[in-house]
């Protein structure tokens, strides 16, 4: 029986496809196999060595402190793409929501309590309604920082709408360029990505190289009255900075998924409770991906989507065949030391393979019997194996 322990609520449709016949699965839950979460921050809390891999249902993994884990060999999965459509959908809602007098003009409309009379209300509306006139995003210019998932439906949305699009991304994987549009124009850096964007959205993942990318520098080189956008993450900000832009008549406005006490109860920010993937469908996708990817690591060592292993999909050999798996130090030499375990024990190879990302290799070996525990004790001997496991 596999242990899941959940954290966060994780869509019900994503949990169901864990057979309970192989699979428990609660918040509370004892030596676990693996976690499914959300945004919950596994940073301070001591991880059981029952754990062997964690699924983070969403796309970013700043929660989850994964070189640590990495180097306790725990595999931590995402789910790529799976919420990108409910980002770029709040992204879309708050530049019409900065481009227009909705907001004002809604509390403006709620504030008529005292009128009773439609006629005297409709007079009324039209004299005023000047103060709520907007401008349109035809036209206009989209800076789009980071150009992975969100990022590219983003852009692809806005040219639909009839947007200039530049974007900046120096790490653009080849997968995610062919997926861009060919009209999405490359800034050079992002002080030049800056200066032209009327509106300017992040979809970069919270890193070192990205904490504050937006600061008291670079907002010297936006346009003025320009509309910044962050549904990526609080850090990338510097919230202090944007009030400072603000103030300053710099930026024009601020619309984010994170508020902050500096950033509330101001006309010029829009700020919403990270909310960007908490629709029905972004939780589902999320929660079936992850869900997928856990059960196939756990029952055949098979691994898709992880942010730190590398990419590992082995057909099983045979009915009568064993599974091994172990991950390593990515140094010379140890899979041929593991190899050597085998065959002193007269374990014979069926079919194998090795793969490594960074500082990690991880293989799957298929054997004819499933080896005795001296072997599975040996394997781990070795100098460099980090984790193995008979499957
Ligand atoms: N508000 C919310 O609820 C949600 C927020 N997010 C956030 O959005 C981020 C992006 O999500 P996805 O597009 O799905 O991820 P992704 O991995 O598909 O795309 C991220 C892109 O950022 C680029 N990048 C990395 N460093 C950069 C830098 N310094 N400058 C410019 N580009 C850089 C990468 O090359 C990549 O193309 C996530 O990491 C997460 O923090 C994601 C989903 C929901
Ligand atoms: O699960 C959530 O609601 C947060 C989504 C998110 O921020 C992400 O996928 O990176």
């Amino acid at each position: 029986m596999y242990k899941i322990k959940t954290y966060n609520k994780i869509s019900v449709k994503g949990l169901d496809r864990f057979d309970r016949a192989k699979y428990e699965v609660a918040s509370d839950i004892n030596s676990p196999d693996g976690y499914i979460l959300r945004s919950h921050k596994l940073h301070d809390e001591t991880l059981p060595e029952s754990v062997k891999a964690v699924a983070r249902a969403g796309a970013g993994t700043n929660n989850v402190p994964v070189a640590d884990y990495s180097k306790k060999g725990v595999v931590v999965f995402n789910a790529p793409g799976a919420n990108a459509n409910a980002v770029k959908e709040l992204v879309l809602t708050g530049m019409l929501l900065s481009s227009r007098g909705i907001i004002r003009g809604m509390n403006w409309s709620n504030s008529l309590t005292d009128m009773t009379d439609a006629g005297e209300m409709s007079k009324l509306m039209e004299k005023q309604k000047s103060q709520f006139a907007g401008s349109e995003l035809m036209g206009k210019t989209l800076g789009v920082v980071g150009l992975g998932a969100i990022g590219s439906m983003v852009a692809e949305t806005a040219l639909a709408l009839g947007m200039n699009v530049i974007g900046y991304d120096p790490a653009l994987s080849v997968e995610a360029a062919w997926r861009l549009p060919s009209q999405v124009a490359r800034a050079e850096n992002l002080q030049a990505l800056l200066s032209r964007s009327d509106f300017i959205t992040l979809h970069v993942p919270a890193i070192d190289a990205t904490h504050h990318l937006i600061n008291e520098e670079s907002l010297k080189s936006v346009k003025a009255g320009a509309v910044l956008l962050n549904f990526a993450r609080e850090a990338i900000v510097d919230a202090q900075a944007v009030v400072q832009s603000l103030d300053a008549k710099k930026l024009g406005m601020y619309i984010c998924d994170f508020p902050e006490p500096v950033l509330l109860n101001r006309d010029d920010v829009y700020a919403t409770p990270h909310i960007g993937a908490s629709t029905a469908e972004a939780e589902e996708n999320c929660a079936i991906m992850v869900a997928d990817q856990l059960m196939d690591y756990l029952e055949n060592g098979n691994i898709k989507n992880s942010v730190n292993f590398p990419a590992v999909q082995m057909e099983r050999a045979g009915s009568d065949s064993a599974r091994i798996t172990f991950c390593n130090d990515n140094v010379s030499g140890v899979l041929g030391n593991v190899l050597s375990v085998l065959a002193d024990h007269n374990v014979n190879v069926i079919d194998m393979v090795n793969k490594s990302r960074g500082e990690l290799a991880y293989n799957i070996i298929d054997v004819e019997q499933t080896p005795a525990a001296d072997v599975v004790a040996a394997i781990k001997a070795v100098e460099h194996v980090i984790t193995v496991r008979v499957i």
